[in-house]
């Protein structure tokens, strides 16, 4: 059984707003919307566990379950950082999870081709994580001045879906609350247990929507994949 935990608990503090950015709406349908639409409609998800603010679950229920009729959908509250609401997110599993996705509901554009490899990936490899080559040249800096420039054949933007063996996963967070370790990603855990972690490649679209000029180019992307849309049943009719 496949388990996705998405998060959504944050507060959006970058994109300053007075609004969690999960619920800022991208061609009329909010952000958490659009991410759980893409797991709902993956014939390999099996279950969704999405973490809130508990003060956001009357809004979360009726505006975005209810609305858009998504069922069976489990529900846990957000802790301070990210990686506290994914731990009270796993606690939520049904015992019959093996394989389990972490995502951030801020990467509305994550596609089923990208789920289903990192799902395949998990099975063989216990570990996968999704991410691209990074584009620029990345320097160390400290104070201001450059101290060195790291090969950039081995640097990768790490993305999600993060996914994982379920008893993996657990032991890794069990270990690293253990130590008081805290990563700002999931892999970064399971890396801290010594596990091998296989990176899948991902996609440029698959941005997480953090700073304000994010929604620009979050409606591009929405834009070119209607235009997509129209042209292929345009070819259809033809
Ligand atoms: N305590 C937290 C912090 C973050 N997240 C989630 O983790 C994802 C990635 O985090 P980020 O983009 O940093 O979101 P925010 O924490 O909301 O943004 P900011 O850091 O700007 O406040 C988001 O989907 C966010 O909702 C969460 O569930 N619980
Ligand atoms: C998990 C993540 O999305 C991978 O890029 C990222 O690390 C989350 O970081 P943030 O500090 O919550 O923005």
């Amino acid at each position: 059984m496949n388990s996705v935990v998405i998060v959504a608990a944050g507060s959006g503090r970058r994109m300053n707003l007075d609004i969690n950015k999960q619920y800022i709406k991208l061609d009329e349908k909010e952000m958490i919307a659009h991410t759980i639409d893409v797991f709902y409609s993956n014939e390999n998800i099996d279950e969704i566990i999405v973490c809130i603010r508990e003060e956001e679950e009357y809004f979360f229920e009726h505006e975005i379950l209810d609305k858009y009729d998504f069922r069976d959908i489990k529900i846990a509250y957000g802790g301070k950082e990210r990686q506290d609401s994914i731990y009270n997110g796993l606690k939520k599993l049904d015992s019959n999870s093996d394989i389990v996705l972490i995502h951030d509901g801020a990467r509305p554009f994550v596609s089923h081709a990208i789920i289903n490899e990192t799902i395949q990936v998990a099975k063989n490899k216990k570990a996968a994580v999704v991410g691209v080559p990074v584009r620029d040249t990345i320097k160390v800096v400290e104070n201001g001045v450059v101290k060195s420039t790291p090969s950039r054949q081995t640097l990768w933007s790490a993305q999600t879906p993060q996914t994982f063996d379920k008893d993996l996963i657990i032991r890794a967070y069990e270990n690293a609350y253990s130590k008081n370790f805290y990563g700002t990603d999931d892999s970064m855990l399971v890396e801290f247990l010594g596990q091998e972690v296989t990176m899948v490649l991902g996609s440029y679209e698959n941005i997480k929507i953090t700073n304000p000029e994010d929604i620009n180019v979050a409606e591009q992307i929405l834009n070119l994949r209607k235009k997509s849309k129209m042209g292929k049943r345009m070819k259809k009719i033809g």
